[in-house]
């Protein structure tokens, strides 16, 4: 009935419904998460690994997967809905499989493509049998994507890499799609951020990357047009590099490869241009006159680009608002996104906007309807991607007039209950925050002085030995947390399982003559979550899965209003421990911007407010500790490199200030004979920042480093380090000899007096065979060398 309307150009009705068509403007999906609303994802491929489920059951969980997701976008009335966002492990390591770039290494084993995919992953090992020989490699290197807690497997580029299309994995998933109705627009990563956040091979260190792109281009045009023929009209080419600082070679690669795909044109789908996490204007040269259809660009993040992209928009050209945030979990304000669209409608015309989710969802959990045990008035402030993708369309719908008073209302409402509730709101957390002074970020002595207090009640010797808190988290103690947390045993039970416990893991490390102990974290469930749960102002999910990397999924808490400690957290347990031996007992804590990075934030209220009101409950944490006796204090910061902003300016240096600053509010509240641990792992530090920290000593990820240039970079870090000295995330056990030789290069570029044995990171993931042999070594090469130096 409908389309006779349409049909009928001349009937005034028809002209105003095709008009009103025709001013309809678009809703975008960037992406959306892959897991499945129950993690069913992770539940295949981790089965398909451990060969219990078929290739073809994998293969037929992924296809449901995004059927489901695909049919739920479809019919909440989006208009441009992605396909290849699907991935079995990471789409940044479905592109290296799809352009061939698989390391001999994996490549000569001839696997099945699936295969040689998880083996680039996340490694293989596997006996020979009669019919094939052993496998042994490791995985390519997994890296943070941008400022993400996702995590991508980096192209490994050599100079024997040949591009040529292994497959056609965009393609069967648009059929895929358009078989069941649904017409995509396949959403790739694009040629310059591919290369760029690669790297180059072992064996080919002095290859550039981007040197590829000639040779990389027409695969990528042969994979764009074999789309175009399936029946794409449009394709997403993702390019969030262009938020980074991009050198001239890389905004002219940008110039270069899109001119090479608009050379093509008739022979390709259009193309939509995505950057997101942050602001391009830096990088605005390298848009300018770009021949694609469409840009789009994070407008959450970045707002303040609006007037300087919205400028370089070319007639012809779309802009795409992302407007719904992909990297939070806040439900949107409709008012004022619509605002925010309509300024770029007057500017373009409605048919040149399309409203979209800043960048894809997959950093969002799936679907706010499985959360049955959230308080239903916090709920209402909540939209995961499932939410979300209904969000972008009456955001579209409203902007283009239509009736959406209803929802506008609703939203309205709980936006403005969120402002008001006195969940959100602490007036005395606001002032005592608003109170804090330089006095308060300072310990009372200069390290030196410090020291020298320390050395005097501690009596530590030469190379002091420590681990960084864990031990291993068996399956007895999994079991009685949860029996605890289900009632079913009760608290006095509870308490003495885990004084065993406490018992146990001080008893080994006396055994083995460590000098620093801790009482081995056996109550936690997560270093983050665990204080969240005791804090005023956090919530938490029972479903809310985000991936972090392959099959690993994390799930965050959620910070909803101003944090405040109502009583002591870790005091209980640390006293214990302390209480049974007559060895230093390290309290241990986690950070302020630790406990933020790995929480959703707030986004009514700075993060730095946040680490600072963080702070705070971790100074009263950590003056409490010292009060009941203990004299050793480690506050880990494993996230604080994640945090870094993403480009240089008056935003990083901010950051750094703040991240630092509220480390040391934490911190210096206590005495000088009271000494200060930090902890950091996954990255790459630099040592002024760790320097800002003031800690009295840190221990740094190091064992898989093994790098001569990054020792010296801390050779003048004025306080202890200790750099790890095997690989925690290994079952591997390193032997003596291997710590000794290790210790002993870096020995060559650090000061004896400094230094701390220690591993990697906390021993949770291992089991207790392995951890006691690596210990064991471990302090036996401390001891090694205090003979050494004896002399
Ligand atoms: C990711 S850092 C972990 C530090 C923590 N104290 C542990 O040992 O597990
Ligand atoms: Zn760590």
């Amino acid at each position: 009935m409908f389309s006779m309307i349409f049909k009928d150009t001349k009937s005034s009705v028809g002209q105003l419904i095709s008009n009103n068509l025709h001013t309809m403007v678009q809703s975008a999906i960037l992406g959306f998460p892959r897991i499945g609303p129950n993690r069913e994802l992770k539940k295949t491929t981790e089965a398909y690994w451990k060969g219990k489920v078929s290739v073809e059951e994998l293969f037929k969980v992924g296809k449901e997967l995004r059927a489901a997701n695909w049919k739920l976008q479809k019919e909440a009335g989006v208009d441009i809905i992605p396909s290849n966002d699907f991935s079995f492990y990471d789409q940044v390591l479905d592109l290296s499989l799809l352009f061939n770039a698989i390391p001999e290494r994996y490549a000569k084993y001839n696997l099945a493509p699936i295969d040689t995919f998880f083996a680039m992953g996340r490694g293989l090992q596997k006996s020979a049998t009669e019919t094939s020989a052993a496998i042994d490699v490791t995985a390519l290197e997994m890296v943070k994507w941008f400022d993400s807690n996702y995590h991508y497997v980096r192209p490994t580029f050599s100079h024997s890499t040949e591009f040529k299309l292994n497959g056609q994995k965009p393609v069967d998933e648009f059929l895929e799609a358009k078989e069941l109705g649904i017409q995509t627009r396949p959403v790739l990563l694009g040629p310059v951020s591919y290369l760029f956040l690669g790297k180059a091979d072992k064996d080919s260190l002095d290859l550039e990357p981007l040197s590829l792109l000639e040779k990389l281009l027409p695969v990528y045009a042969e994979v764009l047009s074999k789309l175009k023929q399936a029946g794409a009209t449009e394709v997403q080419l993702d390019e969030p590099t262009l938020v980074l600082d991009l050198p001239q070679e890389a905004q002219q690669a940008i110039k270069k490869a899109y001119q090479f795909f608009a050379s093509k044109a008739s022979s390709l789908p259009e193309i939509t241009l995505a950057s997101y996490f942050g602001t391009v204007v830096p990088n605005l040269n390298a848009l300018k006159g770009l021949p694609v259809a469409a840009l789009h660009f994070d407008f959450v993040r970045a707002p303040e680009q609006f007037d300087d992209v919205v400028s370089i928009v070319g007639d012809k050209q779309k802009l795409s608002v992302g407007i719904i945030d992909g990297r939070n979990i806040w439900k949107n304000n409709f008012a004022k996104s619509s605002e925010f669209v309509k300024k770029a409608i007057e500017k373009l015309g409605a048919d040149r906007v399309i409203v979209a989710t800043s960048s894809s969802l997959l950093h969002t959990p799936v679907d706010l309807e499985n959360e049955s045990k959230l308080n239903p008035v916090i709920k209402d402030w909540f939209a995961f991607a499932t939410q979300k993708v209904k969000e972008v369309v009456i955001v579209s719908k409203n902007v283009s007039g239509k009736n959406v008073s209803a929802e506008l209302e609703a939203n309205a409402k709980s936006v403005a209950a969120r402002a008001a509730s006195d969940i959100t709101n602490n007036p005395a957390v606001k002032k005592r925050v608003a109170a804090i002074d330089a006095k308060m970020a300072q310990r009372a002595a200069p390290f030196d002085e410090r020291l020298i207090e320390q050395q005097k009640s501690l009596k530590l010797p030469l190379f002091p030995t420590t681990t960084i808190g864990s031990f291993p988290q068996t399956r007895d103690i999994r079991i009685n947390r949860n029996k605890f947390a289900k009632g079913t045993i009760s608290a006095e039970e509870y308490e003495k399982f885990i004084n065993a416990e406490i018992e146990t893991v001080i008893r080994f490390q006396e055994e083995i003559g460590l000098d620093v102990l801790v009482h081995g974290e056996p109550e936690r469930n997560d270093m983050v979550q665990y204080f969240g749960e005791q804090l005023n102002g956090y919530t938490f999910t029972v479903n809310g899965w985000v991936q972090s990397y392959g099959s690993r999924y994390v799930r965050p808490p959620i910070i909803v209003g101003d944090l405040s400690r109502p009583k002591p957290m870790s005091v209980k347990e640390s006293v214990y421990a302390q209480s049974i031996t007559t060895k230093p007992v390290k309290g241990m804590l986690t950070g302020p911007v630790t406990c933020l990075r790995w929480s959703f934030p707030r986004d009514d209220v700075e993060q730095k407010t946040q680490a600072y009101q963080l702070a705070l409950a971790l100074r009263d944490e950590v003056n409490d500790l010292e009060a009941a006796g203990i004299t050793v204090i480690q506050v880990d910061e494993p996230a604080i490199r994640e945090g870094l902003p993403l480009r240089a300016g008056a935003e990083r240096d901010d950051y750094v200030f703040w991240a630092a600053d509220s480390f040391r509010v934490a911190t210096s509240g206590v005495r000088n004979s009271t000494q200060i641990h930090s902890h950091f792992c996954y990255s790459d530090l630099d040592p002024n920042h760790i320097k800002a920290l003031d800690a009295d000593v840190v221990s740094i990820e190091y064992s898989k480093k093994d790098d001569p240039n990054y020792i010296a970079e801390f050779k003048d870090y004025p306080n202890h380090i200790g750099l790890g000295l095997f690989d925690i995330h290994s079952p591997r056990v390193p032997s003596k000899e291997e710590m000794i030789h290790k210790i002993e290069t870096i020995l060559k570029d650090y000061p004896a007096s400094k230094f701390w044995v220690n591993p990697d990171c906390g021993l949770k993931t291992r089991d207790w065979a392995e951890t006691k042999l690596s210990l064991t070594n471990m302090v036996d090469a401390a001891k090694y060398f205090r003979e050494q130096y004896k002399k």
